[in-house]
């Protein structure tokens, strides 16, 4: 791995298995499986923000399902921070997980349990367990994203894009590595889309690697940044700012 790498991929192919419940086959033989990508190279360093841009379908999730150990890599190699996904065990994608954060389109927050004990849950979960520990950093992170004074809202009682600042905040509790986010603001108006799109390049200009896979050309123009393009099962780098005609 390139020593200042938070992601690397060299020479990987992406497979989906038909059937999901026989990884162990999957592992050994790929005959029963879909080719989404091959001949994936890539490289992110710390405080990149890397656009994954493509149609539906073109295998953006499937690449980021692959840098978070949801899909095995069966092809090639491929690190992120740190961990070697080829030789990665199931009882150590906790860890991993650990040092990356991951945002998803429809937030997945828990809507049982307030703002502070969605981010507490996570907490707990990962290790911590001094009360005023917990207390700070949850702290730290609502200011982080601008939700300070929201600790008692229930996400019913928050707007899509406050909800996706939450999910955002989750995301940053264990100082992540690389932050990956899947199509983060497919849900929102353009105001909070915008919102959204500040506050990932504040992460990124704190060292946090983000790799956003997206359909929001508008984001993109708004803030040009490096632009990965997924064709015909290939992926490439593209001149954004060219293309775009700045
Ligand atoms: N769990 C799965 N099992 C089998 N095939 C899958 C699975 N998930 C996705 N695929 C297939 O893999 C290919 C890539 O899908 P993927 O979701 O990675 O694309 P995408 O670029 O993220 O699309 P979108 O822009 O809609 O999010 C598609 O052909 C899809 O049908």
């Amino acid at each position: 791995m390139e020593p200042n790498a938070v992601v690397e991929l060299r020479n990987v192919s992406i497979y989906h298995t038909r059937d999901s419940f026989k990884e162990a086959s999957f592992r050994k033989k790929r005959d029963n499986c879909d080719l989404v990508l091959s001949d994936v190279n890539l490289t992110v360093r710390p405080g990149e923000l890397v656009y994954l841009i493509g149609r539906v379908g073109s295998g953006k999730s499937s690449l980021m399902k692959t840098l978070y150990a949801e899909l095995p890599l069966v092809e090639g190699e491929g690190w992120v921070a740190g961990f070697d996904l080829t030789k990665i065990r199931r009882k150590d994608i906790p860890y991993l997980r650990r040092r990356m954060g991951i945002v998803f389109q429809d937030y997945q927050l828990l809507t049982d349990r307030n703002v502070f004990q969605n981010l507490q849950f996570v907490l707990k979960a990962t290790g911590w367990k001094n009360d005023m520990e917990i207390k700070n950093k949850i702290a730290e992170v609502l200011n982080e994203v601008g939700l300070v004074n929201k600790e008692y809202k229930m996400p019913f009682q928050l707007s899509g894009g406050e909800q996706q600042r939450l999910s955002i905040a989750r995301a940053l509790l264990n100082n992540p590595q690389v932050i990956l986010a899947d199509e983060p603001t497919g849900n929102l108006d353009p105001a909070a889309s915008d919102g959204i799109m500040q506050l990932f390049r504040a992460i990124a200009g704190n060292g946090c690697a983000v790799i956003m896979a997206t359909h929001n050309i508008g984001n993109i123009q708004q803030y040009p940044s490096r632009t990965i393009r997924f064709n015909q099962g290939q992926i490439e780098e593209i001149d954004i700012v060219s293309i775009l005609g700045y």
